[in-house]
């Protein structure tokens, strides 16, 4: 056991993309910010299948060439018949990206901040001191000691950093989804440029996906229950008829697997000196399983609060709420509305979805729920008992 070796303004536990731009934000408005990651690298291990939205547009982040693989035009929602849907622009264009070097790009723009990383450090404790805390940290096998006055838990979807402190809710860890995913070369994609999702019988109660990845094809799914694991569903997947061979050729060269929180932000999201985000908050779509940006924004809302907490010398509970105020007036409803579709999508049969694909003649410019509901139950009057509640 080593003596306290430090005290910090902020400790931001956890460096995917909620706590370096946590730290970024925390550092860059002036507080004296320690990242700490329990993995060697900084993005390792990938759980991910890689798909961000224009980062560059919505966080001046440019779109580096170190880190994008493709740049897209849209996606491809897949009905369990086959019929294939495209929507271009709205909220699906964007980038997939090799998330090793994406992660780690995120982490150095923190570092260039003033923010210090501590890698291969796990944080194995949070205990209350006053009004601040301190944290113990395990680095090859040694332990050691940080006093802070507010703590940003950004420890992803295994976290346990709230429930050190009596924040999180059991409910998410009820709702999580199974995925497992290949990166593969030799695999063909409907087109380049276009993220494809599969959805019906192929993924129980999820989707399965092809991204495009510039050499390579990121192909996964992610289910919730089901007759049979994650994996055994994805090497179904790869052989089924719909693909059209697409995949025959194609072998691995990466396996990842993991799991996505999609069943709504934690209850309470903050407490005296402590703030939660990302995954660990529950800061992801219920429907999609997207959560890169949500925890970006949010991570940049966390910094910026904390750094403001810092400044005016009050981390109180009371103060640090304005993060919840803001992110919840931000996405709250756009979680719950995904909530609301993603139950509706789980009660739907693979005929319910097809009549719902049919409905839909040509490209759409934009993922609106409540439009396609009502051309839906127009077509196919039986879906209004499901669909009723977007109408
Ligand atoms: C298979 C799969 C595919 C996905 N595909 C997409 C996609 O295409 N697009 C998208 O937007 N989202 C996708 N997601 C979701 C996305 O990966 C997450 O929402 C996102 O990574 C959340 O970021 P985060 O920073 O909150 O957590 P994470 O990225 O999980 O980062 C948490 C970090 O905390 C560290 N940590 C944990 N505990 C400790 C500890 N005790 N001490 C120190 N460090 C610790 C971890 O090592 C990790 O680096 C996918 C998820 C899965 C499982």
């Amino acid at each position: 056991m080593r003596a306290l070796i430090n005290s910090y303004d902020v400790v931001v536990i956890g460096a995917g993309p909620a706590g370096s731009m946590a730290s970024y934000n925390a550092s860059k408005m002036g507080a004296k910010t320690l990242l700490i990651e329990k993995s060697q690298e900084i993005g390792e291990p990938v759980r991910c299948a890689e798909a961000v939205p224009k980062i560059d547009e919505l966080y001046g982040i440019p779109a580096d060439p170190s880190f994008v693989r493709t740049t897209l035009d849209g996606g491809y929602i897949i009905a369990p018949n086959g019929k294939v849907i495209a929507i271009r622009g709205g909220k699906t264009d964007g980038y997939v990206v090799e998330r090793k070097i994406f992660d780690k790009h995120l982490a150095i723009r923190s570092a260039n901040q003033g923010t210090k990383i501590a890698v291969k450090s796990r944080v194995t404790n949070i205990e209350k001191e006053g009004s601040g805390y301190v944290i113990t940290i395990n680095h090859m096998g040694e332990e050691y000691k940080v006093r802070t006055k507010i703590v940003i838990a950004a420890d992803g979807v295994e976290s346990s950093m709230a429930e050190m402190v009596g924040l999180k809710s059991k409910k998410n860890v009820k709702e999580v989804c199974s995925c497992a995913e290949y990166e593969m070369i030799n695999g063909k994609c409907i087109d380049d440029k276009m993220l494809e999702l599969y959805f019906g019988g192929v993924a129980p109660q999820g989707y399965a996906w092809i991204f495009p990845k510039g050499d390579t094809v990121n192909v996964g799914l992610g289910i919730i229950g089901g007759k049979k694991s994650a994996l055994e569903y994805l090497d179904d997947f790869i052989t089924n008829p719909i693909l059209e061979g697409r995949l025959e050729n194609a072998t691995p060269v990466e396996f990842k697997c993991g799991g996505a929180p999609v069943g709504g932000p934690i209850e309470k999201t903050y407490a005296e000196g402590f703030i939660v985000v990302g995954d660990a908050a529950g800061q992801i779509s219920p429907l999609t399983g997207g959560g890169i940006s949500l925890s970006m924004d949010c991570g940049l809302i966390a910094g910026e609060v904390a750094a403001k907490c810092i400044k005016q010398n009050n981390w109180s509970e009371e103060a640090i709420k304005e993060y919840e105020t803001i992110w919840h007036e931000k996405y709250l409803h756009l979680l719950n509305n995904d909530l609301k579709y993603k139950s509706i999508l789980q009660q739907l049969t693979d005929t319910e979805l097809n009549a719902i694909g049919d409905s839909i003649e040509g490209d759409l410019d934009d993922v609106n729920v409540p439009k396609i509901a009502l051309k839906a139950v127009k077509k196919s009057p039986s879906l209004l008992k499901y669909l009723k509640e977007i109408l």
